[in-house]
């Protein structure tokens, strides 16, 4: 294993599908063949204008234009035969996985709360088969795309991820989508425990609060659970790289 100053290189062998990825605090040495992109609840609920965040209070001004940069990581995996999986957070129309009163879900959750305030809303957010629970139209999955259903906050809990990534020999999961200091942070900090390196793309993901909240992330990221790069960065090495 060569070991170059500044690049974490776990000793993954040379070949046309292994690139260095541009990130902080170092780069990386990976290859295509174990890193997957997970594209984080890039439903109508967080991104589109009357969906749950909307509707809850939260400025979703910025949402809009991640969905754009995430197409482009989007074309690029799927170009380099890179997994796509994407998350979509919420519950059956029945809200049974929501929890009852004894979940902290019950009590924390803006979206439950919402429609606890707003009578006239019950049903309508974040449950499965809803418009609010849709990803949105410009990231409808393509064929060999794969979707996986959460019910919290963490991507890894209770949901088909894990197994999913395993199965595939993923050790790299690149994350894009929102909200950056919630969902993406959740995820991210599980995959470090399970021992999955985790590149948050900074600029394809998007916060839920103050800018200071995306900030954040990108600093507990870069310093403790695992490594920030970005939409030009990840174009530019994984688009070098032709499918298997
Ligand atoms: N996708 C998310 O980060 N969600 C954040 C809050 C919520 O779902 O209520």
């Amino acid at each position: 294993m060569s070991v170059e100053p500044g690049i974490v290189d776990r000793g993954v062998a040379d070949g046309p599908r292994t690139v260095t990825l541009p990130a902080r605090p170092e780069g990386l040495r990976i290859s295509a063949d174990d890193t997957a992109v997970v594209v984080i609840d890039m439903q109508n609920a967080y991104a589109t204008e009357g969906g749950y965040v909307d509707l809850a209070g939260f400025d979703i001004a910025g949402a809009a234009g991640v969905i754009g940069k995430i197409g482009a990581v989007l074309d690029t995996a799927r170009t380099a035969g890179v997994p796509v999986i994407f998350l979509q957070n919420g519950w059956d129309a029945d809200y049974v996985e929501a929890g009852t009163p004894q979940s902290p879900n019950y009590h924390k959750s803006n979206a439950l709360k919402t429609m606890r305030a707003r009578p006239e809303l019950k049903g309508k957010l974040l449950a499965r088969g809803g418009w609010d629970y849709e990803l949105v139209d410009a990231l409808t999955p393509k064929p060999g795309d794969i979707r996986v259903h959460k019910t919290r906050y963490s991507a890894f809990f209770n949901s088909q991820l894990d197994s999913i990534l395993r199965s595939r020999g993923i050790r790299n999961i690149v994350f894009v989508g929102i909200a950056t200091n919630v969902c993406v942070e959740s995820t991210l900090r599980d995959g470090f425990h399970l021992e999955y390196f985790g590149i948050m793309l900074e600029d394809a993901t998007h916060h839920l609060g103050p800018p200071m909240m995306q900030e954040a992330t990108v600093y507990n990221v870069e310093k403790f659970f695992g490594w920030v790069s970005t939409v030009a960065d990840f174009c530019g090495s994984f688009g070098q790289i032709e499918k298997a």
